[in-house]
């Protein structure tokens, strides 16, 4: 799933959540880092700026799709429908999102239906290896109490990071595992990558930042 990228080989995924940001001005900087550098990022906009985000070229993702199919569903995400306005993959079971198992397994269900790439969420190692046996992409190991603060999990808890992908291996070699909480320098993403991480999962570091283009750039230039 995870393509070379210079040296090490990782993944930027972006989470705007719903932030009160520019979502263009992220994706079209977040697209234009990507061609300058060859580093594979992606960027996950509310629902509604999926078609908005898709136009800029940058590889964009859902943050959710419900485990519907067409149907009487009022309020869900359609996974047919993220795909229509141009997401290539989603996220499923965020930490600010979270699912019961019969809902993650439904929500991977629809993804597959529609050709969308999935990673499931979850806190520790155990549950990513209960996330790894759904039989998803990828999983993301996310500590909650790190989210938002700015201090990378990859330094506050690298074991946590190790212990993920020793989990998610044990359960499906095949499923990459990322790593998100706090992540918002070059040198995190180094270190994410160091500890077995095929990519980084962040928000706040981007969608907060006065300029989201040196962010990006900052997050990147090491894996030139
Ligand atoms: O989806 C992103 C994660 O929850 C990490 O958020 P953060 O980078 O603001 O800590």
């Amino acid at each position: 799933m995870i393509p070379a990228s210079g040296g090490l080989c990782m993944f930027v995924l972006v989470n705007l959540k719903a932030y009160p940001c520019d979502p263009i001005e992220v994706a079209t900087a977040a697209a234009d880092v990507s061609d300058e550098t060859g580093v594979r990022v992606a960027v996950a906009p509310q629902a509604a700026h999926l078609d908005a985000v898709a136009e800029t070229g940058v590889e964009t993702w859902a943050q959710h799709v419900s485990p519907v199919e067409h149907g009487s569903h009022t309020g869900s995400t359609l996974a047919e429908a993220a795909v229509d306005a141009g997401a290539t993959g989603t996220l499923l079971n965020h930490s600010e999102n979270r699912l019961k198992l019969a809902d993650i397994d439904g929500s991977l269900d629809a993804a597959d239906r529609a050709d969308l790439e999935t990673i499931v969420c979850a806190n520790n190692p155990e549950q990513i290896a209960a996330a790894a046996a759904l039989g998803p992409d990828a999983v993301a190991v996310e500590p909650p109490a790190l989210i938002g603060t700015g201090t990378p999990v990859s330094k506050a808890d690298p074991e946590i990071v190790t212990d993920a992908v020793s989990a998610a291996a044990s359960v499906d070699e095949s499923v990459d595992v990322l790593c998100g909480a706090g992540i918002s320098t070059g040198e995190d993403v180094v270190s994410a990558g160091e500890l077995g991480a095929s990519g980084v999962l962040l928000a706040s570091g981007v969608a907060k930042a006065d300029d989201p283009r040196a962010a990006l750039e900052d997050l990147v230039a090491p894996l030139e």
